[in-house]
């Protein structure tokens, strides 16, 4: 396959020029050919290569970095260190109206837009129509493009794009400037453009959006690569640590862990050591649990008085979110005994139903009225697998025809 562009051990630092004598150092220090000392780090030690026909979606938090890559990509500014080589036609679709004149007419824009992107005037003259035809703004198109509303802007931009035909898409939120209709255009033509071996970078807040259209994801993080590989696993950990993080900032989680409860949890084992193998091990920490497999979970816990507890588990989304609970019925199940007040509970959940991603799994000890949470296991489990339904559970469904 052939490689269409690698960045290797780039650094952006910009310069933090709050005071006279700051700004007088960074400009001396850049002078000297250095990097300017104590400057923000804004990019650190990126490196990507990016194949023909691959499709990679950057994702992160505001501020990490994401524009800054994509413009070091597309050579807007320099890497402080590092190297950037590219090798394909790329069509940047970025800052909104980046590249139009803002007095001149559409059609002046397409025109100039069209040739910087490498189009002669033939192909642009065969191409005109589908270009009109895409941006679909109507009479619109004779008039200065500073009369445009930004959903004009948007489609002018993406239809000039779209008819240079590149090999490297290059594009971010302006996407989400256009009305859903036009989005939906959008997306049906970068799914046509990738089935025909096009190659895209998209930079998305949507995780949906980057996981309908891209394969693999790389998560910025404070400018750094935090993660880099298939794109529903990548979303999947972004999210679930999105998640947890709210709930470090919303509550601590309280957890009865009773070392003085007199009824306890000894031990909670969840899943097969198989699972744990196939999905390769990313964090030991964590179950790994196929999405629709069933998921054993073995209990054993304590009762010194000679009363057996109740056990109950809880499965709870990353961001404190309950998804569901139960507690077992002493009059119907009954626990193995395996040594004088040590019991053990067996629990199969099957078909698990989980959307892909992270939970926290809890066991818990009632009393054996049921009614007070004595102690409580928590293992994280996550749940591998792709699916591009929504929600925290699957539910079964079926679209149902108009004969049926
Ligand atoms: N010209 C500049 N000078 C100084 N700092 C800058 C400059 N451009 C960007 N930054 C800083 O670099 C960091 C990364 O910005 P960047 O726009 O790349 O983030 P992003 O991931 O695209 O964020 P968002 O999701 O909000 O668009 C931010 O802290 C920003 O303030």
């Amino acid at each position: 396959m052939r490689r269409l562009a690698r960045i290797q051990g780039v650094s952006k630092v910009y310069p933090r020029l709050s005071r006279p004598r700051e700004r007088f150092a960074a400009f001396a220090s850049v002078l000297a050919g250095g990097s300017p000392r104590n400057g923000a780090h804004v990019l650190e030690g990126i490196d990507l290569e990016l194949f023909a026909g691959e499709s990679l979606g950057i994702v992160g938090e505001n501020g990490a970095g994401k524009s800054t890559l994509l413009k070091v990509l597309t050579g807007v500014i320099r890497p402080t260190t590092g190297t950037v080589e590219m090798d394909a036609r790329v069509a940047a679709l970025l800052e909104l109206g980046a590249g139009f004149q803002p007095e001149f007419s559409g059609m002046d824009n397409i025109r100039m837009k069209a040739s910087l992107l490498g189009l002669g005037r033939r192909e642009l003259a065969e191409r005109m129509d589908d270009i009109l035809a895409f941006a679909d703004i109507g009479e619109y198109i004779h008039e200065p493009v500073k009369h445009y509303s930004s959903g004009m802007v948007v489609r002018l931009g993406f239809a000039v794009v779209a008819a240079s035909r590149p090999e490297l898409l290059i594009t971010d939120e302006v996407l989400a400037v256009g009305d859903e209709s036009f989005q939906k255009k959008c997306i049906r033509w970068i799914d046509g453009f990738l089935n025909d071996g096009g190659t895209l970078i998209l930079v998305s807040h949507s995780m949906y959006l980057v996981q309908k259209l891209c394969k693999h994801a790389l998560w910025l993080q404070d400018g750094r690569v935090r993660a880099h590989g298939d794109a529903h696993t990548v979303v999947q950990d972004y999210l679930a640590w999105h998640e947890s993080r709210e709930v470090e900032r919303k509550t601590e989680v309280t957890r009865r862990k009773g070392e003085h409860a007199i009824y306890r949890v000894d031990a909670m084992t969840l899943g097969d050591d198989a699972d744990q193998d196939a999905a390769g091990v990313l964090d030991e920490h964590v179950i790994n649990v196929p999405m629709g497999k069933d998921l054993d979970v073995e209990l054993v816990l304590h009762g010194p008085d000679g009363r057996v507890p109740v056990p109950m588990f809880g499965i709870v989304r990353n961001d404190g979110t309950p998804v569901y609970g139960a507690a077992a019925d002493l009059d119907q199940y009954a626990p193995e005994t395996l040594s004088e007040g040590v019991y053990r509970f067996r629990l199969r959940l099957p078909a698990l139903a989980l959307m892909p991603g992270r939970y926290q799994f809890r066991g818990h000890a009632l009393d054996p009225e049921g009614l007070r949470v004595c102690d409580t296991e928590e293992r994280e489990i996550r749940v591998t697998g792709a699916c591009n339904d929504l929600g925290v559970v699957r539910l079964a469904h079926e679209w149902v025809g108009p004969d049926e």
